[in-house]
Order: structure tokens, then C-alpha cells, then sequence
């Protein structure tokens, strides 16, 4: 089988089905190949319950269609998921779903892309031919688990943050959250809510502000240098924060959007988790040194004991972030 349009575009996360819904308006043919079964997997699939967009709405919506008035500034994941719902049906976005890309290149000679994606349902290899090629699979589909020395010796649960919902399973528990990543600190947040022993590893130096501070950088962005904005930023959190060094967390040396701009990296949006560090209600640990059973050993010599592990890390080896 073999199919031609103009434009292909593979993933259909809101990236994905933006693109076609432009595409759409202008009547140009468009195909959206999604390895999943649904648009927006991410969202409907792997994301907690708490999860809101840390971006005002203004900075989120998709083209052609604002948030409602009625929206909140920042929309939970159920609101957004129903406002990618309304935007599929609004503009006829249609992707064809259980189709894992597995190949494209440009035919020189005939000036077009040649793809190839495997059907899941079928388990046929299918051909689709197009003018233009839009890539729009996402920084971090994969759940990633690193290779811990031990793990496969410790003897409680082990997931992934794309598999945690909310905390309510884990009550009584001893959890350790691996990853200060804003997926780690707010479900160490919610474990927290939920009544668990909740620590949180963070290995890295990290930014944190809230999401009044991004709004207000944002802001600035339009009309000022990304350095000064950093600074601006930089100056009320530690005004709001003060200095966190004393509880195991450094901030990197370079600004926040700056960082963001040069590596992907996001500051860690704060959602009530610090307040829960500085009154010792979250522990911080440095890294995991190795796992003994139920024994996590920590690389500034702690050890403990443990029920379960979330693991809040992605694989970002493969991410470039933005040249300057
Ligand atoms: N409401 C929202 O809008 C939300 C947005 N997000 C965004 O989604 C994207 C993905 O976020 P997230 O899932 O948090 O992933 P991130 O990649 O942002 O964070 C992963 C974290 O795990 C750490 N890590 C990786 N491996 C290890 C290890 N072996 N030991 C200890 N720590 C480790 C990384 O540290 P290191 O830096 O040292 O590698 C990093 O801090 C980000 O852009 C984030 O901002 C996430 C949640 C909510
Ligand atoms: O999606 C993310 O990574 C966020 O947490 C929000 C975000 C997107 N772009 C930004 C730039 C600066 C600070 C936060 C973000």
C-alpha cells in the first residue's frame, strides 16, 4: 500500500495536530501518522492527576483557537485535553493511529519524501510519499529508567513517573523520587499531600521559580534581553526562596531562560514543594551510590530503607536544545 500527500507529518501530539489543523484551513493534503492509538497520547495516557500547564494559557493555546474566556489562567490536563478534543473535531484532524514511523528519506530524483511505518494492528510495512516532511514526535516520549547498581535487587515497587497518577496507593509508604525535574518535585508534592515518607533526589544544581515568576519573564522576554530577564527573575526568587544551598539545592550558574534556550532545560516551577523541604516534610539525597534489597545507599554516605522508588528521569542524551 502506498499512499500520497504533500505534507506528512509524524506524531500527533498537539505539535502534530496544530500543524495539520493549519494545513487543513489552507486546503493543503496532509497525513498524520501516530504510533498510539489516540491524539496526544501523553496528556490522555501518562500524565498525574495534579498535572497543570505551568504556562499561562496564552502561551499554550494552538493556533486559530484561544482558550475559552472562561478558562483558567493555568489549565489542568483534564481542561486541556478537552480543548485538544474540540480542536481535532474543529478542524477535521484525522490522524491515522497505530502507525510506528520506522524510516524516512528524501528521493532525490523525484524531489519527495519517501516514509515507512509499520501498522501495529495489521503488522504490515506501509509506504506514504509526500513534498514535505514535519517531525513533530515530541523531547521525551519514553519512559527512562537508568541503570542503577542494585535495582534489580530491590524488593519493593519500582515505576516510572509516566505510569504515576497520584499518591493514593502509596500512603504509608517510604518513597524516594529519583529526579528534581518538574515531573519529580511535584509528584514528591503530591506523594507528600497524600501522606508518604517522601525524599526526592536531586543530582544536579536546578533553578527554581513559580509559575508568577515564568509569567512575569515571559513578559519581559518580548521586549527585553534574555540575560537582564534572568536576572530580574533570579533576584525575586531568591527574595522568595532565599538561599536553598542549605537544603542540598544549588542553582546553576547560568539564568533560567537562558538555560531553557541554550539546553531545553526547564527550571523546576514550584508548586508547593519547596515549603515541604524547608519544614523537612520532603528530604532531599544526593545520588543513588548503589541498592541492597530494600537499602538505598546514597553517594554522601546515607542509607535507608525504602518501599518504593518512583523514578521521575527522561533520556535528554539525544536533545540539542536551541542554537543561539
Ligand atoms: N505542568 C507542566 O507544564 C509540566 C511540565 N513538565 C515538563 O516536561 C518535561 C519533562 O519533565 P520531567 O519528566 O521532569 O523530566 P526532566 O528531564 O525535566 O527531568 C528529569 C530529572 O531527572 C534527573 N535525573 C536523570 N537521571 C537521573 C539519575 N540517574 N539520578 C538522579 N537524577 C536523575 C535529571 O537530572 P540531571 O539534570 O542531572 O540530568 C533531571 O533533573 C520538562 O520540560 C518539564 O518542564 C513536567 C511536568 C509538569
Ligand atoms: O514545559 C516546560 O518545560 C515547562 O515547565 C514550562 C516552560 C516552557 N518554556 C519555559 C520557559 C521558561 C520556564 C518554563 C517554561
Amino acid at each position: 500500500m502506498k499512499q500520497e500527500t504533500i505534507v506528512m507529518i509524524v506524531g500527533a501530539g498537539p505539535a502534530g495536530i496544530a500543524t495539520s489543523a493549519c494545513l487543513n484551513l489552507l486546503s493543503i493534503p496532509n497525513i498524520v501518522l501516530e504510533r498510539e492509538d489516540c491524539y496526544a497520547s501523553l496528556w490522555q495516557k501518562k500524565a498525574y492527576d495534579r498535572l497543570k500547564l505551568h504556562l499561562a494559557k496564552n502561551f499554550c493555546q494552538l493556533p486559530h483557537m484561544p482558550f475559552p474566556l472562561s478558562a483558567p489562567t493555568f489549565v489542568p490536563k483534564n481542561m486541556f485535553v478537552q480543548y485538544l478534543k474540540n480542536y481535532v473535531y474543529h478542524f477535521n484532524v484525522d490522524p491515522l493511529y497505530q502507525r510506528s514511523v520506522e524510516s524516512a528519506w528524501y528521493d532525490k530524483s523525484a524531489q519527495k519524501w519517501v516514509v515507512t511505518a509499520q501498522n501495529n494492528v495489521s503488522g504490515l510495512v506501509e509506504e506514504y510519499v509526500s513534498e514535505f516532511l514535519v517531525v513533530a514526535t515530541g523531547e521525551n516520549s519514553e519512559g527512562f529508567i537508568p541503570n542503577v547498581y542494585g535495582l534489580d535487587t530491590f524488593k519493593g515497587l519500582v515505576i516510572h513517573s509516566s505510569e504515576y497518577e497520584n499518591g493514593k496507593t502509596f500512603g504509608d509508604k517510604d518513597v524516594l523520587v529519583v529526579g528534581a525535574g518538574n515531573s519529580g518535585m511535584e509528584i514528591a508534592y503530591d506523594l507528600c499531600n497524600w501522606g508518604a515518607q517522601t525524599s526526592v533526589v536531586v543530582r544536579s544544581p536546578i533553578h527554581v521559580l513559580n509559575k508568577e515568576l515564568v509569567q512575569l519573564g515571559m513578559y519581559f522576554l518580548k521586549y527585553i534581553r534574555c540575560t537582564i530577564v534572568d536576572k530580574m527573575v533570579l533576584v525575586l526568587s531568591k527574595l522568595l526562596y532565599g538561599d536553598l544551598g542549605r537544603f542540598g539545592i544549588q542553582r546553576p550558574l547560568k539564568g533560567p531562560f537562558l538555560l531553557k534556550k541554550e539546553t531545553g532545560r526547564s527550571p523546576v516551577i514550584d508548586v508547593g514543594t519547596i515549603s515541604k523541604i524547608k519544614t523537612g516534610d520532603i528530604k532531599v539525597m544526593t545520588s543513588i551510590k548503589d541498592i541492597q534489597g530494600d537499602i538505598i545507599k546514597f553517594t554522601n554516605g546515607q542509607e535507608r530503607q525504602f518501599d518504593a522508588i518512583v523514578f521521575a528521569t527522561c533520556d535528554t542524551s539525544d536533545f540539542p536544545g536551541e542554537p543561539l
